[in-house]
């Protein structure tokens, strides 16, 4: 029987009832809004015990199970897609839990053991085989033009692309397409996706910043011819199902953190996760409602600060208002701003304005709030989806919107929020490398924003009883740029002991680099993917 956690409704109520295979291989509702599960499963009885020893792969069999429906995914082809995806990783327990800081029981979560070194790869590899297994299973005894073929597209500050071409390269029956804002991605983020040079795999390299690739890729999938022609698939995280593979190390974390000596029954536990595009963070809320017992999620933005500005607010806008100005110049703390608000920070991968999984939070605010005035749940959901598409359509013609005091009281109940800027990420990656309490550990910047808010999280609340995870999402050897410029002058320091042997020489090999034109648009993108589909198809048929 398929459950209401395995059915699937679109955040601005345009569809209900979807199948997980459905949601995830539309990627984004044909109304613009993203998908959620129509219910938010609760835990088996007794989950504690009957989890707490499984290996991270036996995790994440449980919890997608949760949503996806055997009818749709039989348990034993699941288990395969979860075993095959974290075969790739290099560290035994998948996602490991390190000790950073033991007398204020800070640990930092590892997620970038897998294949391109950043926390997108738990996600994208799962995602990766789920495509295939679907294909495989509707192009079963066709041929020709018969054949489904999916044409992803994808936006990328770095991470996501690199992730997704890892998880994709070769793939049959599809193509995947990634825009990188050019110039504005690490060098070796860069070196990552464009040294692949597989047939399916193509960069575009856009002028601008992620949310030109971001509000490109949306332009795509509202448009219903190319979409109906290409048969377009989303790997950025308004895809259901890199959100729902995120879930997991939340879950892992816990029990390791339960079985650290440190641990005692009754204490409290904090997440704390560097916040861009808010999927990260959205599985940690997913985790939560389920039946984690973590105390609050808290959000580490960096100077693109437009969620920290809603939970100190009410009040989501494109432009700050308040505090550091985001227009034009230089910023009043020495950061690049840009007419449009964004600000290059050396953080580049969380360097986004508008942050789309927000929608999905914004959603499960207005139902609850629906919900208060006691009418039916077909009722409730109907209003938040109203709601949804009402704040949106103010973002989209005013550039922002506010929240009233009650969905804002429901945000603050789960989630705090800290903004660290790019001098305090430099103070945090040069702490832990000099007097880091379990000596010397080389932070990436993004991961050095969950730190810094970590520690003032830890300053307002007893470490003796509350322990805090800091998720760690990338390795410090992607992002050259602050980690020397953190570090350079520290006796001992050397950037190469730190580069994997996976990056030494990539940046001198051979790249696939398609160009956009400064004025192409998102018709100018659609003629590119259109135009590579064609001639990689007839190169295959
Ligand atoms: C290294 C790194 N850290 C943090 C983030 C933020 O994650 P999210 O966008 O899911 O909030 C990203 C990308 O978005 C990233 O690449
Ligand atoms: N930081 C991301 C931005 C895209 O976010 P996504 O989680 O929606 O894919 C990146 O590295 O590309």
């Amino acid at each position: 029987m398929t459950s209401p956690s395995q059915k699937y409704l679109s955040t601005r109520g345009g569809s209900y009832g979807l199948s997980f295979e459905e949601v995830v291989l539309k990627g984004l509702a044909p109304d613009g809004g993203l998908f959620i599960p129509e219910q938010i499963p609760e835990l088996p009885k007794h989950w504690e015990s009957k989890w707490q020893n499984l290996s991270f792969a036996e995790l994440a069999f449980e919890i997608l199970s949760l949503y996806i429906s055997t009818s749709e995914i039989p348990s034993s082809d699941l288990k395969d897609i979860i075993d095959r995806s974290y075969a790739t990783f290099r560290a035994p327990e998948t996602t490991p839990l390190v000790t950073l800081d033991e007398k204020n029981n800070l640990y930092l979560l590892e997620l970038f053991h897998g294949p391109t070194f950043a926390f997108k790869d738990v996600a994208l590899q799962t995602l990766g085989n789920l495509f295939e297994y679907f294909l495989v299973r509707r192009n079963k005894g066709k041929t020709g033009t018969d054949r489904h073929h999916l044409s992803v597209v994808g936006a990328t500050s770095g991470d996501t692309g690199s992730a997704a071409i890892y998880g994709l390269r070769g793939k049959k029956d599809v193509s995947v397409f990634i825009l990188f804002p050019k110039g504005r991605v690490s060098p070796i983020q860069e070196a990552q996706m464009t040294t692949v040079l597989d047939a399916n795999v193509h960069c575009l390299a856009v002028e601008g910043f992620f949310d030109d690739c971001q509000d490109t890729v949306k332009a795509l999938f509202a448009d219903p011819e190319i979409n109906e022609k290409l048969n377009l698939g989303a790997v950025n995280s308004i895809n259901w199902a890199r959100i729902l593979a995120q879930i997991t190390y939340y879950f892992h974390s816990y029990f390791s953190l339960k079985k650290s000596t440190t641990y005692k029954e009754g204490h409290k536990v904090r997440f704390v996760v560097p916040t861009g595009n808010f999927g990260d963070i959205l599985a940690g809320y997913f985790a939560k409602r389920m039946g984690l017992p973590a105390e609050k999620l808290v959000i580490a933005t960096n100077e693109n600060d437009i969620l920290d500005r809603f939970w100190k607010t009410g009040h989501y806008e494109k432009k700050a208002v308040h505090g550091v100005e985001a227009q034009g110049g230089i910023a009043a703390d020495g950061a690049k701003a840009h007419e449009d608000g964004v600000k290059e920070t050396l953080s580049p991968a969380m360097d986004i304005l508008v942050s789309s999984n927000f929608e999905r939070l914004l959603w499960f605010l207005a139902y609850e709030y629906a919900a208060d005035a006691g009418m039916d749940d077909e009722w409730n959901k109907k209003q938040a989806g109203q709601e949804v598409e009402s704040w949106l359509k103010e973002l989209k013609s005013k550039g922002g919107f506010g929240v009233n005091e009650d969905i804002l009281k429901y945000a603050k109940r789960d989630f705090e929020s800290e903004r660290v800027s790019d001098s305090q990420t430099v103070e945090t990656i040069k702490e832990f490398y000099t007097a880091g309490p379990k000596g010397s550990y080389i932070l990436d910047p993004h991961s050095a924003i969950g730190v810094a808010a970590s520690k003032r999280s830890i300053s307002r609340n007893s470490p003796a009883d509350t322990h805090h995870i800091s998720l760690a999402t990338a390795h410090p050897a992607k992002f050259a740029n602050a980690v020397d410029m953190s570090l350079k002058s520290e006796q001992g320091y050397s950037f190469d002991s730190i580069l994997p042997k996976e990056f030494v020489g990539l940046e001198s090999k051979e790249r696939k680099i398609i160009n956009v034109a400064k004025d192409a648009g998102w018709e100018g993108v659609r003629k590119i993917v259109q135009e590579e589909v064609e001639a990689e198809l007839k190169g295959a048929r």
